[in-house]
């Protein structure tokens, strides 16, 4: 379904911040891929929303490398895998990090395919609520 077909690296490089209270990194926000993949420094910073409640710090672990479910993942699962919200807080500290999107492929939007959750991912009793929903 070429879902690793769209390939993006991202290279950040966060300068050291003299008043990070009063500034943000990267503002939350949801990836658009199938999965990212995201090697950070010892710095800290990334921190992922909780049940939509409160931040979790991220720690780096040496040689361990962060997955992040995407939007595009949670779409064809039917939000069995739901794309986490994140964020990167500033440091007095510089940061660098690299994140890997695998997502669909690029296409100019008149050939774009349109995707929509995995019949086989998609459960009987959420599919009688969708059907339900779409008749009103
Ligand atoms: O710098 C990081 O650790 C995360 C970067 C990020 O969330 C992104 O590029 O979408
Ligand atoms: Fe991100």
């Amino acid at each position: 379904m070429e879902c690793n077909e769209g390939k993006l690296l991202s290279c950040h490089y966060y300068p050291e911040c003299p008043e990070p209270d009063l500034a943000i990194g990267i503002t939350k926000h949801t990836d658009n891929s199938f999965l990212t993949i995201v090697a950070q420094d010892q710095t800290g910073g990334l921190q992922v929303l909780h049940k939509n409640q409160f931040w979790v710090d991220v720690e780096h672990i040496p040689g361990a490398l962060v997955v992040n479910i995407g939007d595009f993942l949670q779409l064809v699962s039917n939000d069995k895998f739901k794309s986490n919200v994140h964020r990167v807080l500033p440091s007095h500290k510089p940061r660098v990090s690299a994140a890997f999107f695998f997502g669909g492929r690029l296409a100019p939007l008149a050939t774009a395919r349109l995707y929509g959750p995995i019949k086989e991912l998609t459960s009987e009793k959420k599919s009688s609520q969708v059907q339900r929903s779409s008749t009103g």
